[in-house]
């Protein structure tokens, strides 16, 4: 059973600091937090922190245990992230990006169990004709799969996605989606995700943190998060929120009011 909780957490870059104070209830096991909130809010800054690349202060745990007390190789058993840019442009190809990637991290299979677990990602990806293209022969949304494949492929506790859907179009966006929740519901684990489409985030995450230049907003279900309040006073937009048949909120933007400032 995973859980992972923030508490008072502020991230700088130097002496500017981007989060601050953002405490958001645990996130318990086989569930799926969505990060919302506006361009330059915070959410990769965020992702960094828990994944940490990057130092926070305050207190992130995982399983009670807070971050920085996790050794090396337990952190990256245990957490993988994929980050917003896609694989660059390398000359590898799909399979052994993400051969050399589970190698490099040495996470205890077999050859033939690891063979086994990429085949079995590449196919649920729709990768596999593509395996053994050169990754810079891929178009920006296969590499975006490549990308989720190299954080899969860690069968990790925490997942951390930061966009992962931003270059994907509408039949793999839910795909991909469908497949993180089914892991989290079959296998365990949390997963964070950072998203700006509120209707994935209302169809797929368990619960949502709102967060507007570096504060938290509001956190909790999709239904007290997705507010007419709340999506004007940070999307500067007007809305019509319906109960859809599965109870979640729908939004339909009217208007948009005024630039975001
Ligand atoms: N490496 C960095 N050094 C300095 N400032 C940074 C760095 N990365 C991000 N920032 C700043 O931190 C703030 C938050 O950026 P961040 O990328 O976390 O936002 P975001 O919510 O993920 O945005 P987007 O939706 O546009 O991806 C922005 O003001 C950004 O300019």
């Amino acid at each position: 059973m995973t859980r992972l909780s923030l508490e008072g957490v502020s991230v700088a870059y130097g002496r500017h600091r981007v989060i601050h104070d953002v405490t958001i209830p645990t996130v318990e096991d086989g569930q799926l937090l969505g990060l919302l909130g506006p361009n330059a809010s915070g959410k990769s800054t965020l992702l960094r922190a828990l994944s940490r690349e990057h130092p926070a202060t305050g207190r992130i745990t995982v399983d009670g245990r807070a971050i920085q007390d996790y050794g090396h190789a337990d952190w990256y058993r245990a957490v993988a992230a994929m980050p917003q840019a896609p694989p660059s442009l390398s000359a590898l190809r799909p399979v052994e990006l993400v051969w050399s990637t589970a190698r490099t991290l040495d996470l205890g299979l077999s050859d033939r169990a690891l063979g086994a677990r990429i085949d079995g990602l590449f196919a649920s990806l729709g990768l596999e004709a593509l395996a053994m293209a050169p990754l810079a022969t891929l178009s920006g949304g296969k590499r975006q799969l490549v990308g989720f494949a190299l954080a899969m492929v860690r069968d990790p506790d925490v997942l951390l996605l930061d966009e992962p859907t931003s270059a994907l179009d509408l039949y793999w966006r839910l795909s991909l989606m469908d497949i993180v929740r089914d892991r989290l519901a079959t296998r365990g684990g949390v997963g964070v995700v950072a998203v700006h489409d509120l209707d994935i985030a209302a169809r797929y995450c368990d619960r949502l943190a709102l967060i507007h230049r570096g504060r938290l907003v509001a956190a909790g279900t999709a239904g007290e998060v997705l507010t007419r309040e709340n999506l004007a006073a940070v999307y500067s937009v007007d809305s019509e929120i319906t109960t859809d048949a599965a109870g979640r909120p729908d939004v339909r933007v009217l208007r948009v009011a005024h630039p975001p400032e």
